[in-house]
């Protein structure tokens, strides 16, 4: 990006830009980024909904491509100024092998490591996860952190282990010689739990809300905060963080920021029910229906069954020890390093996060219909 004739025609790569976060990133860019000349978007499953972008004044590309394959990585990359790494294999469910989730998340990180300075883009946004420091499976509340907080980071599980070894992957590579002579600058972006419109976890608790007549079960208890953040205003610090990484170099290159909004502090259920309870799902009881040492028994059958079943069939319902821990600790954010590192200010309140959220579930219920 170092002339100012460049300046104007930016290409961007993103890639996995065609999951959840990865559309919300492309969409926002398109129209927050007036000086995009290209945007290239790099998934291993192209989304249908790409074709319509093809129309606009920006030039749109679809790549397949797979992370894992180094060559892939560094075709797409070329001339690219500015790559922002959201693709990964996001399972703490046990459908993906750990060794498949070692391969594209921290492999793949490497590969887009590698491909940025073997192209000589200099620019490098990677999506990391509020798990790379927690919930820790000691159960360890994290209450109201930052980014400077001390916490006991203890990562046993093949996902947070993968994306915290592939963020110190990113950060280390802050400051690498790429193609041409420039220095690499990095950041990685940590969203807590994102939520809002094409949220698969979400359409779940719904369509499991309907099979049980409209009710849910509170399971975990309403003391239990866990931090959320509207997937809009997580695409909006992708935007942000992608443009000023350029002009404050210096400041950004190498650091780490949360991803945070003004969503309420709410349990894991309590805060789904701010979106599921207006399209008529009612979460019973004020307090866990069943005792706790009950729900480590089931998540561990479940564990116990996963296993077993392994040769015949995927078993991989939502509760299993490690989501009960997650779901079951404490761990919201309260930083504003954002705001002082690159003015970022979330662009949906939470009242226009959460009705955007609602009349997505509703549209699921009419065509549920
Ligand atoms: N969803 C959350 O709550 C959350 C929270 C924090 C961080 N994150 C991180 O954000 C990123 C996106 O998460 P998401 O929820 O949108 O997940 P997602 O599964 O919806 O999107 C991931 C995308 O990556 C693509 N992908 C997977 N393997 C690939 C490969 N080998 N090569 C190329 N593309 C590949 C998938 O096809 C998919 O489009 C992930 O890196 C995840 O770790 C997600
Ligand atoms: C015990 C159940 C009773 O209703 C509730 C289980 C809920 C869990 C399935 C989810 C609770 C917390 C979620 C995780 C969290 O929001 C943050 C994440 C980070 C991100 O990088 C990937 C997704 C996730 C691990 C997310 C996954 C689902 C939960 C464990």
């Amino acid at each position: 990006m170092a002339n100012s004739a460049q300046a104007q025609k930016l290409v961007y790569l993103v890639t996995g830009g065609c999951g959840f976060l990865g559309e919300h990133v492309v969409r926002m860019l398109l129209q927050q980024e007036p000086r995009l000349h290209e945007l290239r978007i790099f998934d291993l499953h192209l989304g249908p909904w790409l074709e319509e972008l093809k129309t606009g004044p920006v030039q749109v590309t679809a790549i397949q491509g797979d992370v894992t394959q180094a060559h892939e990585v560094a075709a797409a990359m070329a001339g690219a100024h500015v790559v922002i790494h959201i693709a990964g294999l996001v399972d703490v469910f046990g459908r993906a092998s750990p060794k498949t989730i070692h391969e594209v998340n921290v492999q793949g990180t490497q590969n887009v490591i590698e491909a940025c300075v073997q192209t000589g883009t200099q620019f490098l946004v990677y999506t990391s996860s509020m798990e790379v420091v927690g919930p820790n499976i000691k159960g360890h509340p994290f209450y109201r952190g930052n980014e400077d907080t001390p916490y006991e980071a203890a990562h046993k599980h093949p996902y947070p282990r993968s994306k915290a070894l592939a963020e110190r992957l990113v950060l280390e590579a802050n400051g690498r010689k790429v193609q041409g002579g420039l220095s690499l600058v990095t950041c990685a972006l940590r969203p807590t739990g994102i939520y809002g419109e094409g949220h698969q976890i979400m359409r779940d608790f719904y369509h499991q809300g309907l099979r049980l007549g409209g009710r849910l079960f509170r399971a975990i208890p309403t003391s239990v905060e866990h931090g959320r953040v509207y997937v809009g205003n997580v695409a909006w610090m992708h935007v942000l963080v992608a443009r000023e990484l350029e002009p404050r170099a210096a400041l950004m290159g190498g650091q780490v920021y949360f991803c945070y909004d003004k969503s309420p502090y709410k349990s894991y259920e309590d805060f789904n029910m701010e979106f599921l309870g207006p399209c008529g799902l009612r979460l019973v009881g004020t307090r866990p229906l069943l005792p706790y040492w009950l729900l480590v028994l089931l998540a561990t059958l479940n564990a116990l069954l996963q296993w077993l079943l392994r040769p015949l069939l995927l078993y991989a319902p939502l509760l299993n020890p490690y989501t009960l821990a997650v779901a079951n600790t404490t761990f919201t954010v309260s930083t504003n390093k954002a705001q002082r590192h690159f003015g970022y200010e979330p662009l949906f309140s939470w009242e226009d996060s959460r009705t955007r959220t609602i009349r997505w579930v509703q549209a699921l219920e009419s065509s549920a219909r």
